[in-house]
This record gives structure tokens, C-alpha cells and sequence, in this order.
């Protein structure tokens, strides 16, 4: 029994492009169907999912008659544009079938890399995961140029992992997991059901690349369960044509490669926001949200800030300290110091008449806090 596996209650579902088009003969509508019925099954049992799909240059190739992939990039974005359009449709309407909405959202690098992005597609996609939308994101292969393409989903699926706080990352692709050796030149390879994602033995198991559609291999596979494990996640890389995979993972069962991170969700979080981060300034707060934050392990709201001090923008690390000077607690403020300035001291649903908009009710979510 895999209780990471059964306990986890956000998963990003990776579904990479050789699997979604049944090795390049157009989108494997049938598949997804069974897919999206074991995703709204899980999403009934409470797990929050987000679903993060290639297969917008495999789908666009085969509209368009290709049987190789271009190598040419204006070609391949051509693709990507014409194929984006039909997978999301797909999606949508197999979601549908069950009631469920999907929502569509296209990420290059530097909506990740910059903060103040970060934090906006963070929220977005929260507020779609609350609404009980299910997100289907993709790499906007339309804009990105080589230099800073993420260039598999792979990578990008274990950055949403980080951004959305999974403790789940299930890729999934047209092997049974992750093989001692590359199983399509040794009939012989046996699969590897555990293992921790840092052990280093992996890159040498690891080393083939893709398939004709898929970009990655299980090289770009173990480097997205590395970067998921940064934030605590767990990785599963499995077979995607396994009978009821998603449902049978979810019952704890035994199967593709489980890739552990060397420490849990929590202290990694905490490991990386003491220290990665400058502080840009700090927040006094009341002898109230003190103990809010200590003892209730609370977010901290506008009206328990008596003052702001230094410049900071929305996503930058802030000081919290209490009356007496002393540090409670740093964290990502959700605000820049001048519209902390405005919002102090008030209850948060004033915030929006204060500022003319809102972004959060906090001034500094929990999940950005860490106590001293
Ligand atoms: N050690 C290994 N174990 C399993 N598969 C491997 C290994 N090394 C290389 N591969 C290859 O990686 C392929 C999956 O990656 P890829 O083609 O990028 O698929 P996807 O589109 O699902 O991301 C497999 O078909 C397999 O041939
Ligand atoms: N963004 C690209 C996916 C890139 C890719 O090939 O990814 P993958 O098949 O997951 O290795 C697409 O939708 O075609």
C-alpha cells in the first residue's frame, strides 16, 4: 500500500504527446474518455486536480497530414496553434459528458520565473481548482522561442507542481514506469518501483531520450520528479494504457515507478523560503496576529498590521515582526509595500474599495509564511 499515493490530495496529471495520440494517429479520444472518467472519480473523492496535456503539436500534425515532426519552429508553432485548439475541445467535451468544466491555461518560462506572474497564475489556478474547474495547461508553444522554452512537459508539469503545492505528480506515458535500462533496446529491462528521486544510480537508467513525438524520455521524467521533490512532492511515472491506472493508483496499488522526495512538503517549503529569498522590508504587527500566527498557524490579514516598513513588491519576502521588534515570522508578501500602506490595519473585504481591485484576502498566505 502506498499511503503517499492514497493520502495525496492534490495531483498534477501529466499526459504526455506518444500516449495522447496513440503513437501520432490523431488524438486518442477514446483513451482520454477513460481518463477524464477516473479524474472526476478522483475529484468526487475530494483530490484536487490539475491536468497538464501535450499533444497540441502531435494533434496539429496529424490535422494537418504531417508524419514527421518539423523541424523548423514556425512550423512546429503552426502546429502547436492549430492542434491547441482541438485537444482543449476534446478535453472540454469529455469533462462535459460528466458535468465537469475544464479551463485552458498556456504558460511559457517567464510566467514562472517572475514573481509577480508566479503569484497571479498561482491564484488563477487555485480559484479554478476551488471552482472545481480542472485546469488543463500547456506550454504556449505559440510565443516561446528556443531560449526559453521549457521544452517538454515534462519539466513543465513538475513546475505547476511546485507553483500549485501538489504533493502528487503523476506522469504518465507509454511505458509500464521508469526501467532499469531504455526498455525499447533491452527486452530484458526491469521496472524500478521505488526509488528517491535524488539517488543518483537514476541518471544512468535514465539516459535515452523520446520517442518519434514525445521530447523528453525518462530523462526530462526523473529531472521533473528532482524538481517536484523540491517542494515535497511525490512522483509516480506510469503506464498510461494500464487498466483504470488513476483509479487503481488512488487505491494504493503497486504500480509504475514511485520517486520520493528526501524530505517532506512542509520542511522543504520551509528549507526554501529561508534560503532563497532577500527581505525587502518588514510588517509590525499587533499583539493579535502574533498569536494568530504562532499559535493558530494563521495567514496574516491587513487589520492586524500596525505598520509597513521598506520597499517591496507583490511576491517579495517581508519581516513580520511583533511589538517588541522581534521576528515571528517571514513570508511572500501578496502586496507591495505602498498598497500594504493602504490596506493595514482594515478587514480584508474592505481591501478592494481601498486599493480598486483585490488579489487576496491576505496580506501573507500561511502556505508563504514560515514561523522563527
Ligand atoms: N529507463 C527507461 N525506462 C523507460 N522508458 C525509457 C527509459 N529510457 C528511455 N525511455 C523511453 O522514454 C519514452 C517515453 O518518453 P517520451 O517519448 O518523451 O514520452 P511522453 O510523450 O510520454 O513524454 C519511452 O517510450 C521509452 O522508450
Ligand atoms: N507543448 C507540446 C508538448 C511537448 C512534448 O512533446 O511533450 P511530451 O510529449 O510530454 O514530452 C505540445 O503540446 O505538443
Amino acid at each position: 500500500m502506498r499511503s503517499k499515493v492514497t493520502g495525496a490530495k492534490r495531483w498534477v496529471v501529466k499526459i504526455g504527446s506518444a500516449l495522447l495520440t496513440a503513437d501520432g494517429k490523431g488524438l486518442d479520444r477514446g483513451a482520454m474518455a477513460v481518463w477524464v472518467e477516473q479524474m472526476v472519480a478522483l475529484r468526487e473523492a475530494g483530490v484536487e486536480l490539475v491536468l497538464v496535456s501535450s499533444g497540441a503539436v502531435a494533434a496539429g500534425m496529424s490535422q494537418l497530414g504531417w508524419t514527421t515532426r518539423p523541424s523548423a519552429m514556425n512550423e512546429l508553432q503552426a502546429a502547436a496553434s492549430l492542434g491547441q485548439m482541438r485537444l482543449v475541445q476534446a478535453w472540454e467535451s469529455s469533462f462535459g459528458e460528466h458535468g465537469k468544466h475544464t479551463a485552458q491555461i498556456l504558460l511559457t518560462h517567464d510566467d514562472l520565473s517572475d514573481r509577480k506572474r508566479y503569484l497571479n497564475a498561482r491564484s488563477t489556478l487555485r480559484t479554478l481548482v476551488d471552482l472545481g474547474v480542472v485546469p488543463v495547461i500547456n506550454e504556449n508553444d505559440t510565443v516561446v522561442t528556443d531560449e526559453i522554452r521549457f521544452g517538454d512537459n515534462d519539466t513543465l508539469a513538475a513546475l505547476v507542481a511546485n507553483l500549485v503545492e501538489a504533493d502528487l505528480l503523476v506522469i504518465l506515458t507509454d511505458r509500464d514506469g521508469m526501467f532499469d535500462a531504455d526498455p525499447r533496446n533491452n527486452p530484458e529491462a526491469q521496472l524500478i518501483y521505488e526509488a528517491r528521486a535524488d539517488d543518483p544510480a537514476l541518471d544512468a537508467v535514465a539516459g535515452g531520450t523520446g520517442g518519434a513525438l514525445g521530447r523528453g524520455g525518462m530523462q526530462t521524467k526523473l529531472r521533473a520528479a528532482r524538481l517536484a521533490a523540491r517542494s515535497g512532492a511525490h512522483t509516480i511515472i506510469i503506464g498510461g494504457r494500464i487498466e483504470r491506472v488513476l483509479d487503481r493508483l488512488k487505491a494504493g496499488e503497486r504500480l509504475g515507478t514511485l520517486l520520493s522526495p528526501e524530505r517532506g512538503m512542509l520542511a522543504a517549503r520551509k528549507q526554501w523560503l529561508a534560503g532563497h529569498l532577500q527581505t525587502r522590508g518588514t510588517l509590525v504587527l499587533d499583539n493579535g496576529a502574533v498569536k494568530a500566527l504562532r499559535e493558530s498557524n494563521k495567514s496574516l490579514l491587513p487589520v492586524g498590521v500596525k505598520t509597513v516598513q521598506g520597499s517591496f513588491r507583490r511576491g517579495e519576502m517581508v519581516v513580520c515582526v511583533g511589538p517588541d521588534g522581534l521576528e515571528v515570522a517571514r513570508g511572500l508578501a501578496n502586496y507591495s509595500a505602498l498598497e500594504a500602506q493602504k490596506i493595514i490595519g482594515q478587514p480584508s473585504d474592505a481591501i478592494e474599495s481601498l486599493l480598486g481591485y483585490s488579489a487576496e484576502p491576505e496580506l501573507v498566505h500561511r502556505d508563504n509564511l514560515v514561523l522563527v
